[in-house]
């Protein structure tokens, strides 16, 4: 049994907690909060043990009749890993901390490369985390592109691909994020960071990554083309995709047209906070001209990360190979919807087409 704490309880955090403490093989020890807010309730809806992030806050947590197990220091000796989910650069000045108390640390992908041994994801770099004592899951849109690149280079090769990311504005929790009313180059440099990410994960794939925001909160959206080794036709590369556990091949028939009816889809089929942990790739535009593959994705930026967190976890703390972990992952928390509409059965919900 792995013992799991989890600094950070928010967008993420509150993610992979659920996800760890759904996992047969893993024990849910703690999470932190920085403050007594509403995240709170969840953490104890669930019955999940509270710890203090920040030491000398705890008098907060006491004023507004918040019962804490500990703090962050206690929380680390009692478990074998911590999953940092601070914001963006508050694990970097964590990771002394975790140092300290001798506990190997996943971070999320908000911090740069160097804050860890080994930047990780299943589907590219499973090993790479073997034993190490920190390792950080790459980002959400890295993490998406590592999952479409690693098969399509495995089977076709990968000549070079370029891809142009929509990025969501903030999540939805979010209202001081932006933009409100444009449509911004962010950065206006190229690349942008997804690009080298890839290569943390990819290192042979040649890959240029050009990014934007946008005024929306639910996903985020990637333009993709990648000039192949080979020539394959449609069909292959759906073929291939579809056989991709962490993608979810959106069938034209469903008549999904945006990030709206993908959230609403998820919701329906009981996803909790409606995630979608998969890649969600528009079936039908899946092109290939000559050795030129074009296609379209979705990335749901809160949800696409946590299973890459608990495989992280085992790949640290057990002998578990990737295959193994993967399937484990995903059948605890019921990755991979059936692209197949009208079969009776929604996806690993439980629920019949009756219900
Ligand atoms: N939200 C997203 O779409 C994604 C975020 N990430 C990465 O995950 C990490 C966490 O991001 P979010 O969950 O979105 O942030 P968030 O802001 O939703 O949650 C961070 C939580 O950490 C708490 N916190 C503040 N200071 C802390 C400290 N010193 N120690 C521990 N906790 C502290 C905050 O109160 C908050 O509850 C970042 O590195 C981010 O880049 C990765 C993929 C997607
Ligand atoms: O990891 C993410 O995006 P990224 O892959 O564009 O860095 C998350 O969506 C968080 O991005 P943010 O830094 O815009 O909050």
């Amino acid at each position: 049994m792995t013992r799991v704490g989890v600094n950070g309880y928010g967008t993420i955090g509150k993610r992979v907690s659920d996800a760890v403490a759904a996992q047969p093989d893993m024990e849910l020890v703690g999470v932190t909060k920085a403050s007594p807010d509403y995240g709170v309730e969840a953490a104890a809806r669930r019955g999940y043990d509270l710890y203090a992030a920040v030491e000398d806050r705890t008098d907060e947590f006491a004023a507004a009749g918040v019962d804490l197990a500990g703090t962050l220091g206690d929380l680390l000796d009692a478990v074998d890993v911590v999953v940092d989910c601070a914001p963006s650069g508050v694990g970097e000045r964590n990771a002394p901390v975790y140092e300290a108390h001798d506990t190997p640390a996943v971070f999320q992908g908000g911090e740069d490369a160097a804050v860890a041994d080994a930047s990780f994801n299943a589907r590219g770099r499973f090993e790479a985390a073997r034993d190490a004592e920190t390792v950080r899951v790459v980002s959400c849109n890295t993490t998406a592109l590592s999952r479409l690149l690693a098969p399509l280079d495995e089977t076709f090769g990968v000549e070079k691909a370029r891809v142009t990311l929509v990025r969501r504005g903030g999540d939805p929790s979010e209202t001081d994020r932006g933009p409100i009313n444009d449509i911004v180059p962010d950065p206006a440099t190229v690349p942008s960071h997804h690009g080298p990410d890839v290569n943390e994960i990819l290192p042979d794939v040649a890959v240029d990554t050009a990014a934007l925001k946008a005024p929306v909160t639910g996903m985020h959206t990637h333009s993709v083309n990648v000039t192949l080794e080979t020539d394959p036709d449609p069909e292959a590369v759906r073929d291939l995709l579809a056989d991709e556990g962490r993608i979810f091949l959106v069938p034209e028939a469903a008549g999904i047209d945006g990030a709206g009816a993908l959230k609403e889809y998820a919701a329906d089929a009981g996803r909790p906070r409606g995630d979608l942990w998969e890649n969600c790739v528009w079936e039908e535009s899946i092109s290939v001209t000559g050795q030129d593959l074009y296609l379209f994705q979705n990335v749901h930026q809160e949800a696409d990360v946590v299973p890459e967190n608990v495989d992280a976890i085992r790949a640290m703390a057990t002998d578990a190979d990737a295959a193994e972990s993967v399937a484990r992952t995903n059948e605890t928390l019921g990755v991979g919807l059936d692209s197949r509409l009208g079969n009776g059965e929604l996806a690993h919900t439980g629920l019949t087409a009756d219900d």
